[in-house]
C-alpha cells in the first residue's frame, strides 16, 4: 500500500496530456465554458482601445484646475458633449472642458476627468469644485494590455471570465482541446442494469452512472461500455475495445484478491505495465493503475474498487487529477484540499488515510465541515447524498474533536452559505 500523496504524484507523472496540435477543435464562445484553451490568445487591439472616461463628468486639462476648491472654484467653457460611442470633434484648449459620459472617448487636449458631483453647471460654463488627482478617471489606452500582448494562456480552463475576455478582444471562436474520451466498464457477474427486477445475489451497477457523471462534470466524454462478466475472455475483449476507443479507461470491481478478480491478470496479458496495486486510503484500498499501449500514446488505466463509495473516493482522489492533466489543463491538477472546522467528532485514524464524507458550509467565520450521519461504510451509498467534501483523518491520528480544524477534500460543485 502506498501513501495517497505518493500515488497521486506517481499517477500525474504517468499522464500524457492531449496534443495541443492534433487534439484540438474550434468552438463558439457560447460552447467554450468548461473547455481548455489549446493555444494562448493574443489581443489584436490595445485594451482599452482608446483613452476613455470612468465617470460621468467633465474632461479637463489638469493644469487648468490644479488649484480648484469648493471655496475657489475654477470656471471653464464647455465646448462639446461626448456621449459613449461618439468620437470627439474638438480639442480641449486652456480654459475649456468637454461634457463626457462613462465609457466615452477622452478628447484630445484633456487629461483628467472631474466627476459630475464635483462640478456646478451654468449654461455653457462649468465650475470645477475640486482638483482631485492628475489623470483621475481616465482609463488609458493599452493600460490593461497592449496590442500583441497575451491575454489568456494555453491550458487555461474557460469560464465566464475567460469568455468575457475573448469577446472583448474580438474573438467569437476559440481553439480548445477536444474533450477526452473516458471508457467506463463495470465488472462483476452480480451486476445488472437498474430496470431489471433483482434476483437473489444481484446488485445494480451504480458505478457506471456515478463515474459517467463525474467524467461529464469534468468536461470529458464518457464512453459507457456497460457490464462485463467475471470472465477473462469477456474482460479481455472489453478492455481491448476501451483501448481502441478512449484516452483513459476506468473499470470498477475485480481488483481485490478474490478468485474472480481478473483485471490485473488481463492487463498483464495485454502487455500493460502495472504501476500501483493498492493505496493506503480508506475507503479505496485496492486500486490498480496501469499504462497500456494506445494508438499513438500510452493510455492510463484505473482499476477502481467495486464498492460504490470506494469507487467515488478513488475517482475524486486519483482519477480527477489525472483527467485534469489529460484534458490539457496546465496547472492545478492536484486534488483540492481546504481547511475547515469540523462540526462533529471524527474517529481516530487507522493504517490507511481515512476519508469521511459530509457537507461543507461557508460561514462568516470560515468553512465548516458537517459529517454525514449514519454508517461510513464503503457499501453505504445512501448517506453520500449531498456530499461536498471528504474530511481526511491521517494515518494513526488520534480522534479529532468537534471544533478542531481538519483537512477536507473538496468534491462538490458549489459552496452553499449556512
Ligand atoms: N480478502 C480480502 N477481501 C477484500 C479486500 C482485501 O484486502 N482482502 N479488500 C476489500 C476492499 S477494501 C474492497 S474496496 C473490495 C474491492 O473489491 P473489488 O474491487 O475486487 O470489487 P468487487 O469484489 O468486484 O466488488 C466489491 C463490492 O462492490 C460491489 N460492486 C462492484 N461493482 C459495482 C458496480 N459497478 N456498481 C455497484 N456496486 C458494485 C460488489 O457487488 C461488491 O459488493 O474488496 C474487499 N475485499
Ligand atoms: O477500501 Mo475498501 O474501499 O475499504 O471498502
Amino acid at each position: 500500500m502506498i501513501p495517497a500523496d505518493t500515488a497521486e504524484a506517481q499517477i500525474l507523472e504517468l499522464v500524457t496530456p492531449l496534443d495541443s496540435r492534433r487534439d484540438v477543435e474550434t468552438v463558439s464562445l457560447h460552447d467554450a465554458p468548461g473547455r481548455i484553451l489549446s493555444a494562448s490568445v493574443v489581443s489584436p487591439i490595445d485594451f482599452p482601445h482608446w483613452d476613455n472616461s470612468a465617470m460621468d463628468g467633465y474632461a479637463v486639462r489638469y493644469e487648468d484646475i490644479a488649484l480648484a476648491s469648493a471655496t475657489e472654484p475654477v470656471e471653464l467653457a464647455v465646448i462639446e458633449d461626448i456621449p459613449a460611442g461618439h468620437s470627439p470633434q474638438k480639442s480641449v484648449a486652456t480654459g475649456q472642458a468637454a461634457r463626457i459620459f462613462t465609457g466615452a472617448m477622452v478628447p484630445p487636449g484633456a487629461d483628467t476627468i472631474i466627476m459630475q458631483e464635483d462640478t456646478e453647471r451654468q449654461g455653457d460654463r462649468v465650475k470645477i469644485l475640486t482638483a482631485g488627482q492628475p489623470r483621475a478617471f481616465v482609463r488609458e489606452r493599452g493600460s490593461y494590455r497592449r496590442a500583441g500582448d497575451r491575454v489568456l494562456s494555453v491550458g487555461e480552463l474557460v469560464t465566464a471570465t475567460e469568455v468575457a475576455i475573448l469577446a472583448a478582444v474580438q474573438r467569437s471562436q476559440v481553439a480548445v482541446y477536444r474533450q477526452p474520451r473516458v471508457a467506463i466498464l463495470s465488472t462483476g457477474n452480480e451486476l445488472v442494469t437498474p430496470e431489471v427486477e433483482l434476483q437473489p445475489g444481484q446488485i445494480v451497477d451504480s458505478n457506471q452512472y456515478a463515474l459517467a457523471a463525474l467524467v461529464r462534470q469534468m468536461g470529458g466524454i464518457p464512453v459507457c461500455l456497460g457490464i462485463v462478466p467475471d470472465d477473462p475472455a469477456a474482460l479481455k475483449t472489453a478492455i481491448s475495445q476501451a483501448i481502441a476507443e478512449a484516452d483513459m479507461i476506468l473499470s470498477s470491481g475485480g481488483v481485490s484478491v478474490g478468485d474472480y478478480d481478473y483485471v490485473d491478470q488481463i492487463l498483464s496479458d495485454l502487455g500493460a505495465t502495472l504501476h500501483i496495486r493498492a493505496v493506503a486510503v480508506k475507503p479505496g484500498k485496492p486500486l490498480t493503475v496501469a499504462t497500456v499501449k494506445g494508438e499513438s500514446t500510452p493510455l492510463l488505466y484505473f482499476g477502481l474498487p467495486g464498492n460504490p463509495v470506494s469507487a467515488l473516493v478513488s475517482f475524486w482522489r486519483f482519477v480527477a487529477p489525472a483527467l485534469r492533466k489529460l484534458s490539457g489543463q496546465r496547472h492545478n491538477w492536484s486534488a483540492p484540499f481546504l481547511l475547515a472546522r469540523s462540526r462533529h467528532d471524527l474517529k481516530a485514524g487507522g493504517k490507511r488515510e481515512t476519508y469521511l464524507w459530509g457537507q461543507l458550509y461557508a460561514t462568516p467565520s470560515g468553512l465548516e465541515f458537517s459529517l454525514a450521519q449514519g454508517s461510513h461504510s464503503s457499501g453505504n451509498l445512501i448517506n453520500l447524498a449531498g456530499t461536498q467534501a471528504l474530511a481526511v483523518v491521517p494515518i494513526g491520528a488520534t480522534a479529532i474533536a468537534a471544533g478542531s480544524m481538519v483537512r477536507v477534500l473538496w468534491v462538490g460543485a458549489d459552496l452553499p452559505g449556512g
